[in-house]
């Protein structure tokens, strides 16, 4: 069906929109193009001749979408302050929770995990036969396990329930559903149920951070009584700083147990499958094209000169691999639409009206896939990083899988250190092999939507061990 230009009643000068209908607005136009919604809605701006604003009304909610680098540079920077609704006070206390110095501190942590990791694809490698490894799950485990022991010291002795958990809050927050949508509508929230669902999850997710915080204290004790025995301390993890930073007190808000959990909670939800995500991202495209591969491993097998391990002191030398992750960002950022911002005040953008409470999206999945702006937009190539100067840090707004502004990832500096240590040594100790009979260009690529995007089905890959692991069966 045609879509037809829209402009409002009152006068306003709305961006272009597809048709409406009665009651659900444009709805039927996302859900007609399947579940992904950042792909359906590039597909509407650009049937409305590659229009860089979007407006769509979803149920009783006008939404507006950003599908261009200046629409986004109107959102993230030049009128940030007017839609960055989330207190920008807890943005910033994240990021000093998780500043350089402190992501510099965990370094322990992601080495032991990640030499967990290897050894365990190692022991599946050894196995007879040729069995897979399901390296979906075996990345899941490591960022969890190293994500829970940056917050508490250890890995969490209810690993399982708590993903569980999280997999429940992600089936309830993903998708459309009735009562956010409809959100005067009592009908609306009795079909959904959702808001019952979400009540119950909450509850249990927050019994696990309870025990959570318990483990902590447990492992504090064993550790004091233990460092007054022999005389040695041990880092500081973020429940440890947030505890001294409540015990220290003076803040506006008091910090709370409550919210300490829900920090908790919200660290582990926006830092884990994100960067899992992208390691298995990379992973997949990597084996798509053997040439990049070959080109990762010959880099790192050079500088390295068979080292029994990676360490975070290898790093700055890989210079390809960075490129590898960077790529990797541009094709498949974890959260393709950031996070929904609201317009406080109505304001002009674009020579459109933007009516206060709007909600926007900014298409970075689009963007970066735009061939105004890349070359071979479609195609896997790290080399394009070499020649122009675009990095992920919120500046260059064709590139923003972290956002930018006021609401910037404030864990992008823990994603990066993370991510590069776990993919060098995946590509530094095995070589890889799609399951029999596939073919490179047949490895399924589909995507999910969950709280972020990520594979429809999990990778396995059958690993060849080139440099043993140092303790390896
Ligand atoms: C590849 C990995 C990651 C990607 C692609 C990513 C991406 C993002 C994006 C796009 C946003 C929203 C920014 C905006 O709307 O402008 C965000 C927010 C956030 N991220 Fe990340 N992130 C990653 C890893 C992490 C990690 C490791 C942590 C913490 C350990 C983290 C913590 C957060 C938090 C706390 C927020 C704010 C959530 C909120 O506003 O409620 N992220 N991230």
């Amino acid at each position: 069906r045609k879509l037809t230009k829209k402009r409002g009643n009152d006068g306003l000068r709305l961006p272009p929109g597809p048709w409406q209908l009665p009651v659900i607005g444009s709805l039927h136009h996302l859900l007609l193009r399947g579940t992904l919604a950042h792909r359906a809605m590039a597909g509407i701006a650009r049937r409305l001749d590659d229009a860089p604003l979007i407006y769509l009304r979803l149920g009783e909610i006008p939404v507006v979408v950003a599908s261009s680098r200046d629409a986004a540079r109107e959102f993230l920077k030049t009128r940030d302050a007017n839609f960055a609704n989330r207190p920008w006070s807890s943005t910033v206390r994240t990021m000093m929770l998780l500043s350089a110095r402190r992501v510099q501190s965990f370094r322990r942590v992601r080495e032991e995990e990640v030499s967990r990791l290897v050894d365990a694809v190692a022991a599946a490698a050894a196995a007879p036969g040729e069995a897979a490894v399901n390296v979906s799950e075996r990345v899941a485990v490591l960022i969890t396990d190293s994500v829970m022991r940056v917050m508490i010291g250890d890995r969490f002795e209810r690993r399982e329930e708590f993903l569980e958990g999280l997999d429940e809050a992600i089936k309830i927050t993903s998708g459309f559903n009735l009562s956010d949508l409809f959100p005067s509508s009592r009908l609306a929230r009795l079909v959904g149920g959702t808001a019952r669902r979400a009540k119950a999850n909450h509850r249990k997710n927050f019994e696990l951070m309870d025990y959570a915080i318990k483990q902590h204290e447990q492992r504090r004790a064993a550790v004091a009584a233990s460092a007054a025995a022999d005389g040695t301390g041990e880092e500081e993890d973020l429940v440890d700083v947030l505890l001294r930073v409540q015990k220290e007190g003076g803040l506006e808000v008091p910090l709370t147990m409550g919210i300490i959990k829900a920090v908790i909670l919200d660290l582990f939800g926006a830092g884990s499958e994100t960067s899992a995500n992208t390691i298995q991202w990379a992973m997949s495209e990597l084996m798509r094209n053997p040439r990049v591969l070959h080109k990762a491993q010959a880099e790192l097998r050079d500088n390295l000169c068979g080292k029994p391990t990676v360490t975070e002191d290898d790093l700055a030398d890989l210079k390809y691999l960075k490129l590898i992750i960077r790529e990797t960002l541009r094709l498949h950022p974890s959260v393709p639409l950031l996070l929904p911002r609201e317009c406080q005040e109505s304001c002009k953008v674009m020579g459109y009206d933007i009516p206060k409470g709007t909600t926007v999206f900014v298409n970075v999945w689009a963007i970066s896939r735009d061939h105004k702006y890349w070359d071979d937009a479609e195609i896997f190539k790290p080399e394009r990083f070499e020649s122009v100067a675009v990095d992920f840090k919120g500046t260059d707004f064709e590139f923003t899988p972290f956002g930018a502004g006021r609401r910037i990832c404030p864990g992008m500096t823990f994603a990066q250190a993370s991510m590069d240590l776990a993919l060098a040594a995946l590509l530094y100790h095995f070589d890889w092999k799609l399951p029999a009979g596939l073919l490179p260009e047949e490895l399924n690529m589909e995507e999910v939507m969950g709280i972020t995007v990520r594979r429809k089905h999990d990778l396995y890959l059958r690993p060849v061990v080139r440099v043993p692991p140092q303790d390896a069966p």
